[in-house]
C-alpha cells in the first residue's frame, strides 16, 4: 500500500548537476568505477535528542522504477550549455536509455530511532548510479524522517490521547501533503483527515466539520441538530463559530436528541480561544449533563509546546488535532541530510592504498603500520582495495567520515546504550569479539564492548546488484516499531529542552583510520 505516487519512473528528478557529472564519469570512462556513498544528517531536528527514519519505502519505488524513458531523454537532448551548444552527446543518451540500476543499498529501516552522523542508507555500485541516487535519495529520506520527528514528538507529549493530523490544506503542495501523512502516521498519528493518503497508505482517516456547516445554516443549533441527523455515527460538533460555551449547550442539546434516537455526541471541537479555560468549562457542562463520554478535540496552530503547556493547564482535552506546525515541520522546515562519497574501489587488486588504512576495527589495528596496506575483506569478494575518501571542512562536524560503514547498536536490559560506526571492509571477524568505540569530538572518550554485549546491526540489505531483496513492512508495522524503539530510548535523550546526547561513536579502527585520512590529506594541501 505504499509508493503509488511513484508508480513511473522520475529519473530526471534529480539535480541538473547529477546527470551532468554522471556525463563526465561517462565521458572520462569511469563511470563503472565501483563506489560507496552514504547518506547521513548532522543534527537531530527540533533541537532534539533523536530522528526517526522514515522514506525508504518511496526510495524503493522510486530505485523499482527507475529508468529514462524516451521523452526523458528527448528532453536531456535539448538541454544546452553557455554556447547553447547540446550538454549531451548522442552515445551517452544511448547508454542512459539502456542504464538499468545494478547498485547494492543498505539501509536502516523505517521507523528506527536514528542519531547525527549514522549513515540511513548507503550505496555502493558504479560511481554513475550512485550519483545520480544522491538528490531524490536525499528528497525522500529528509522530508520524511523529519515529519516522522515532529510526529514522535507529539506523540511523546499527547501520551496515550488521540493524535488526529489535519495538515493537507497547509502542506509543501501535493507531495508535500501525502508524505506528510505517510510519515506522520509512522511517527505515531492515529488518522489522518487526507483521504488520498488514507486510501494510498491504508492510514485511517478522521474528522469533523468546518465552521462553514454551521455558518450555512440560520443558527448553530440547527446546523448541529442536521449534521447530527445526517451521520449519526460520527457527530463531533465544532463549537466556537459564534460564541464557544454556548455552542457547548447547543452541542449538548443536539446530543439529547441524538441519545433519544440510540446515538451518542461522539465529541465536540474547540478551535480558538483559550483552549485549556473553554476544554474545562466545556467539560464541566457535558459532565453535568451526562455526557461524560463525549470528547473534547482541539486544534488551532497547535504544537508539542503548546500542547504540553495546555496539558500542564490542565485542559481537558484527550483528542488532538495538528496541522499546519506539524506538515511543514513549521519550526525546522528541513533535516540536513547529506550523501557523501566515503570510498573507491582499486581498480587493480595489488596496487597499494596510499591514502589510508585498512580502518580494522581491532584491538590488533593500533599495532599495525596502516600505510599502504591492502587488506582482506570478508565479505562477498575475495580481495576489496578500497581507497577511502572524506570531505574536509573546518568545522569538525562537517568532516565526513571514511569507509563502508555499519551502524553496530549495542543494548542492555534498560534499552539502547551507544551506536557504534564501524568499517565494514575493515573487518575481520575480531569486532564481534569485542571492540572500542570512540567519541569522534572527543577521542579522549571511550567505551568498551565485549562479545556478550546484546547488540545489532541496524542496515540492511535492500537491494542486491539493483535487485529488491527487502519487503518493505506494512505501515502499521513500521508506525509500531516507533514506538518500541522510543521505549528503548532514555528519557534524557527523548526530553525535549536541552536533551541529553545519546553516545554515536567510531569503532577504534575506523577512528584511526579517519585521523590518518584527515592528516594525509591536510599535508596534501599545505603541500600544494
Ligand atoms: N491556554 C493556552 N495556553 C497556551 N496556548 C494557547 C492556549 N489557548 C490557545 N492557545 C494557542 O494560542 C494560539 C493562538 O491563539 P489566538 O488567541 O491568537 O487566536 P485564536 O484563538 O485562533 O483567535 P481567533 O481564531 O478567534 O482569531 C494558538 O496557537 C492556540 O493553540
Ligand atoms: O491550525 P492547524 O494546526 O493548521 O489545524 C488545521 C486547521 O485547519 C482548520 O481551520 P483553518 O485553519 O482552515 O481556518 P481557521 O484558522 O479559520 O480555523 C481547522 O479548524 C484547524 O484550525
Ligand atoms: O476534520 C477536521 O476537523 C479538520 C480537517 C482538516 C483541517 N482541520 C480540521
Amino acid at each position: 500500500m505504499t509508493n503509488k505516487l511513484y508508480d513511473t519512473s522520475l529519473s530526471l528528478l534529480t539535480d541538473l548537476y547529477q546527470v551532468t557529472m554522471a556525463y563526465g564519469y561517462w565521458k572520462t570512462k569511469t563511470a563503472e568505477k565501483e563506489a560507496v556513498f552514504n547518506l547521513y544528517f548532522r543534527k537531530n531536528p527540533f533541537n532534539g535528542g533523536f530522528t526517526i527514519a522514515c522514506g525508504l519505502a518511496n526510495v524503493i519505488g522510486y530505485i523499482e522504477n527507475f529508468s529514462f524513458s524516451k521523452k526523458d531523454l528527448r528532453y536531456l537532448r535539448i538541454l544546452t550549455g553557455n554556447d547553447e551548444k547540446p550538454l549531451f552527446e548522442e552515445a551517452f543518451l544511448d547508454y542512459l536509455a539502456n542504464l538499468k540500476l545494478t547498485c547494492d543499498i543498505e539501509a536502516i529501516p523505517e521507523g528506527t530511532v536514528v542519531f547525527p552522523n549514522e549513515p540511513l542508507v548507503r550505496v555502493r555500485g558504479p560511481i554513475l548510479q550512485c550519483q545520480l541516487l544522491e538528490t531524490p535519495l536525499l528528497n525522500l529520506i529528509n522530508f520524511e524522517s523529519l515529519i516522522a520527528t515532529k510526529a514522535a514528538r507529539l506523540r511523546l507529549v499527547v501520551e496515550n490521547d488521540t493524535l488526529l493530523e489535519f495538515g493537507l490544506r497547509r502542506a509543501q503542495g501535493v507531495d508535500g501533503g501525502m508524505t506528510a501523512s505517510r510519515a506522520a502516521y509512522i511517527g505515531g498519528c492515529d488518522a489522518t483527515s487526507n483521504v488520498l493518503a488514507g486510501k494510498l497508505y491504508d492510514i485511517p482517516v478522521r474528522g469533523t466539520h468546518a465552521h462553514s456547516w454551521v455558518m450555512s445554516f440560520a443558527n448553530e443549533q440547527e446546523a448541529f441538530d442536521a449534521y447530527a441527523e445526517v451521520l449519526p455515527n460520527n457527530v463531533i460538533l465544532l463549537v466556537d463559530t459564534y460564541d464557544t460555551l454556548q455552542g457547548v449547550r447547543h452541542a449538548i442539546e443536539t446530543g439529547r436528541k441524538l441519545v433519544k434516537r440510540g446515538h451518542k455526541l461522539a465529541g465536540i471541537r474547540l478551535d480558538s480561544g483559550d483552549l485549556a479555560y473553554l476544554s474545562i468549562e466545556a467539560r464541566k457542562l457535558l459532565d453535568a449533563a451526562g455526557f461524560q463520554d463525549t470528547a473534547i478535540v482541539a486544534s488551532n496552530d497547535l504544537d508539542e509546546t503548546i500542547i504540553s503547556s495546555l496539558r500542564q493547564q490542565g485542559a481537558k482535552i484527550t483528542v488532538w488535532g495538528v496541522g499546519t506546525k506539524l506538515v511543514t515541520a513549521f519550526d525546522q522546515p528541513a533535516l540536513g541530510g547529506v550523501y557523501k562519497l566515503a570510498a573507491l574501489r582499486h581498480e587493480r587488486a595489488d596496487q597499494p592504498d596510499n591514502n589510508a588504512s585498512a580502518g580494522k576495527p581491532s584491538e590488533e589495528a593500533d599495532n599495525e603500520t596502516t600505510d599502504g596496506l591492502a587488506h582482506q575483506a570478508t565479505g562477498h569478494r575475495v580481495t576489496d582495495h578500497w581507497e577511502y575518501k572524506m570531505k574536509l571542512s573546518e568545522q569538525a562536524i562537517k568532516i565526513s567520515t571514511p569507509g563502508i560503514q555499519q551502524v553496530r547498536r549495542f543494548r542492555d536490559e534498560r534499552g539502547f546504550m551507544a551506536d557504534m560506526i564501524y568499517n565494514l571492509e575493515g573487518m575481520d571477524g575480531s569486532v564481534s569479539k569485542s571492540a572500542t568505540m570512540i567519541d569522534p569530538l572527543d577521542f579522549t572518550k571511550r567505551r568498551h564492548f565485549d562479545a556478550k554485549q546484546p547488540h545489532e546491526d541496524l542496515l540492511v540489505p535492500v537491494f542486491r546488484s539493483g535487485k529488491r531483496v527487502y519487503d518493505s513492512p506494512d505501515i502499521h508495522t513500521v508506525r509500531a516499531r516507533v514506538q518500541t524503539q522510543l521505549a528503548n530510548l532514555h528519557p534524557g535523550v527523548k526530553r525535549f529542552v536541552n536533551p541529553h546526547t545519546y553516545p554515536v561513536g567510531l569503532e577504534k579502527g575506523l577512528h584511526k583510520l579517519k585521523t590518518k585520512l584527515i592528516l594525509t590529506l591536510r599535508e596534501g594541501q599545505t603541500q600544494d
